[in-house]
């Protein structure tokens, strides 16, 4: 028996020995929480009358809870090493020492004893810095005592599943790159994997990243940014327990399915899940006081592409977009809040029960004592001190009902409070046409005027910055403008990570986002770039540079299928093409009513199979039955310009299989079978199969639309055109 497989036995063994002790433990506490809550209801009536036993008897009791809620997370995660305890080890001789130490590493810590010795180190320990790190020889790691120095004498790979050895090899590399191929030959999941086994240095470099308080990665399309940013994510969380839990974190993306994507990597990695939110829908939240309803992003990519190069007045409707975006704008509303000041309040006396205060005393607090507070919110400053006097002058204190009649009073001083009037007095002054003057519940925002006026809102009222959140994480960072990070630093003064891609841009004119973040985040920022790109096969990785014309990406090099550019003849000729060449493993029914798979179907061949398999590609084969040796896949794509057209495609696709789905900005799951969406909702996706259709050429988006549609497909891309 290898060594490898003998240390499987032991640490199954001890596993399987740990659940079954954590299973009497959690049942022992239970019923003792059973007998507390029997005691309380038998007895508190007779409790003392100052309800000390009470309290204490509550506090047992959430004592007890949360002990047995710690050993139902530890219990569960025990169950979730089960599969596969470990896939790493390193022997690594410290600097002085004779004999080397041996550690394996996994997905989470395990040791026999609750603060042992640990059997298996968590990825995510100092000593794992090794295994990502370095080859055989001289390496080093950084441990809460200092740097630790020494050798790597031998390193190992492994993969188990179902609690079995695969396969285990000895490896000169830091991560052999067969295995990495293998794992990106692999059919896609439905969602985003977790890559433990083969975090690439550095990839390791920005994971382990505690320094930087901002954080900006650019990176190429398929480069891994999400994943990465996610991993960093559970390493925060595993080396700042005390101050970062996951309820202080906020993923920003850019919409549900998106979320519903990476929802499981968390988990999967041992920790709990976290926030995520779309900033769309945050700002029609943080709006709905003053306007009925607003335009969200994917309206306006709608229009812009509708609207082409040829639209009426477009370049100047352009023009009017960028500015409310710009730099140039948040200069413009620091100008107009300083004369604000002055056109916002009609200073008069305020009286309340005899007591008076002056409009020259309003106006000094107003200008000078309170000159801090932003102005729709001064005049509850004001206010305060009123109520302050009357209350050491009466002394008592005012209730609720009276405290209200206080503050219409000299909220009353204000000419509006209106947010959505001001925005207009700022328009004109501006230059700029006023939106419609109609009552709140018929005011529509359009996406150009969402952000100012929210920007607007947080310079007039205290209250922005969510302190609770401690990390937020921005995906997709190219899509967001000066503005939106200006709001986004007053919300969020937190750390951050900031990931992207200049060149999944899905704006007319791209702008490169590095070129002012620094300005706003200041010197906390560090920007890394990622230049290797790991999803797609050589083939599709050269056809998508050469939409872009973008150079210096490195591609992992995976072979595959080449890219198959055709003209049909119409639409409908060009939906049969995708409907003869998808290829899924399920069977149209079967595929229709299952949830997402199990570990099971993301199973690769065996070690012998492995070893020969540089020959990397999807891995499931159809049986000869079936079809010869043709490969099958999990999911595929059809992938359009505008939502009509997605919507043409997915009836006539609907009309013909069962497991179509279409994807649209309302959408909250991702599913297994064929995907037909727009380019802009597919971003951040892959696909084991993307059909691109069609696409207006004249379009100022046409290249990005191309790009990101190529860029989603991880094994086959096919390219339709239509029409004369
Ligand atoms: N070290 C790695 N090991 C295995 N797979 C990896 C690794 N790095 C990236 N990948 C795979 O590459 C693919 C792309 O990763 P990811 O979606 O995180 O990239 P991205 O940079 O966010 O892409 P995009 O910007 O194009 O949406 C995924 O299938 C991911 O699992």
């Amino acid at each position: 028996m290898s060594a490898g497989t003998e240390f499987l036995a032991v640490v199954m063994e001890k596993l399987r020995g740990r659940i079954r002790e954590l299973d009497e433990t959690i049942e022992f506490v239970q019923k003792d929480i059973e007998g507390m809550h029997e005691y309380y209801w038998e007895n508190y009536t007779e409790m003392d009358q100052y309800g000390y036993e009470n309290f204490d008897n509550s506090q047992a009791l959430l004592t007890q809870i949360n002990a047995n809620q710690e050993n139902l997370n530890m219990r569960r995660r025990l169950k979730r090493m089960l599969d596969s305890p470990f896939f790493g080890r390193v022997d690594f001789i410290y600097d002085g020492d004779d004999e080397a130490e041996t550690f394996h590493i996994g997905i989470g810590n395990f040791s026999e004893k609750r603060g042992g010795i640990p059997l298996i180190y968590d990825w995510r320990a100092p000593v794992s810095g090794l295994f990502y790190d370095y080859d055989r020889g001289p390496a080093s790691y950084e441990a809460p005592s200092g740097r630790m120095h020494g050798e790597i004498s031998s390193k190992w790979q492994y993969k188990i599943r179902g609690g079995r050895m695969i396969y285990e090899f000895e490896s000169d590399m830091k991560i052999d790159d067969d295995i990495l191929k293998q794992e990106l030959g692999t059919n896609s999941d439905t969602q985003l994997k977790n890559i433990v086994r083969t975090i690439q240095k550095e990839q390791n470099a920005i994971i382990r990243n505690t320094k930087d308080k901002v954080l900006v990665i650019q990176g190429a399309a398929g480069s891994g940014k999400t994943s990465v940013a996610l991993h960093r994510i559970a390493y925060l969380l595993y080396h700042d327990r005390e101050n970062l839990r996951s309820s202080n974190i906020l993923v920003l993306s850019p919409n549900s399915v998106f979320s519903d994507y990476i929802s499981h990597i968390l988990p999967e990695l041992g920790e709990e899940n976290i926030r995520e939110m779309s900033l769309d829908l945050f700002a029609y939240r943080e709006l709905k006081d003053t306007v009925a309803d607003c335009e969200d992003r994917y309206h306006q990519i709608e229009r812009q592409i509708r609207e082409g190069c040829a639209g009426r007045d477009r370049q100047a409707r352009e023009a009017r977009y960028r500015w409310k975006q710009s730099k140039e704008f948040v200069q413009c509303v620091e100008g107009f809040l300083v004369e604000l000041e002055d056109r916002l309040v009609d200073f008069q006396n305020v009286e309340y029960k005899g007591m008076e205060k002056k409009a020259e005393e309003i106006l000094k607090l107003f200008y000078h004592k309170f000159s801090g507070v932003p102005l729709l919110s001064r005049m509850d400053a004001v206010m305060e001190c009123f109520v302050d006097e009357y209350e050491t002058l009466h002394d008592k204190t005012l209730p609720e009902e009276e405290l209200l009649v206080i503050r219409e009073r000299f909220e009353s001083l204000y000419v509006t409070t209106d947010l959505y009037v001001i925005y207009n007095w700022l328009l004109e002054d501006s230059g700029y046409p006023a939106l419609r003057d109609v009552p709140a519940e018929k005011r529509f925002l359009k996406y150009e005027d969402v952000y100012p006026l929210l920007y607007l809102k947080y310079r007039l009222l205290t209250g922005a910055a969510r302190r609770n959140i401690r990390h937020l994480v921005i995906d997709e960072m190219q899509d967001y403008s000066y503005l939106q990070y200006v709001i986004l630093g007053l919300l969020f003064p937190c750390n951050m990570t900031i990931l992207g891609d200049r060149a999944q841009t899905v704006d007319q004119e791209p702008m490169d986002v590095l070129t002012f973040l620094p300005e706003i985040f200041g010197r906390k920022i560090r920007c890394i770039e990622m230049k290797k790109s790991y999803r797609n096969t050589a083939e599709i990785a050269e056809y998508a540079g050469k939409i872009t014309g973008i150079e210096g990406v490195e591609y992992f090099q995976r072979h595959g299928k080449a890219v198959e550019e055709r003209r049909l003849a119409s639409r409908e000729e060009a939906l049969d093409e995708v409907l003869r060449q998808v290829r899924l493993i399920r069977l149209e029914a079967e595929a229709a009513g299952e949830e997402r798979g199990t570990d099971e179907r993301r199973e690769m061949p065996g070690a012998e199979e492995m070893r020969g398999a540089s020959k990397a590609g999807p891995t499931r084969e159809k049986s000869s039955a079936e079809s010869g040796s043709e490969i099958e896949y999990e999911n595929a794509a059809v992938l359009t310009m505008t939502e009509e057209e997605a919507i043409d495609a997915y009836r006539y696709l609907k009309e013909r299989r069962e497991d179509v789905y279409y994807i649209d900005r309302d959408s909250s799951l991702f599913q297994k079978g064929i995907t037909v969406t727009t380019f802009y909702l597919a971003k951040g996706l892959e696909f084991d199969q993307v059909f691109v259709l069609g696409g207006e050429k004249e379009s100022p988006l046409f290249q990005q639309f191309r790009y990101i549609c190529a860029t989603r497909a991880l094994h086959e891309l096919y390219v339709y055109d239509f029409g004369a």
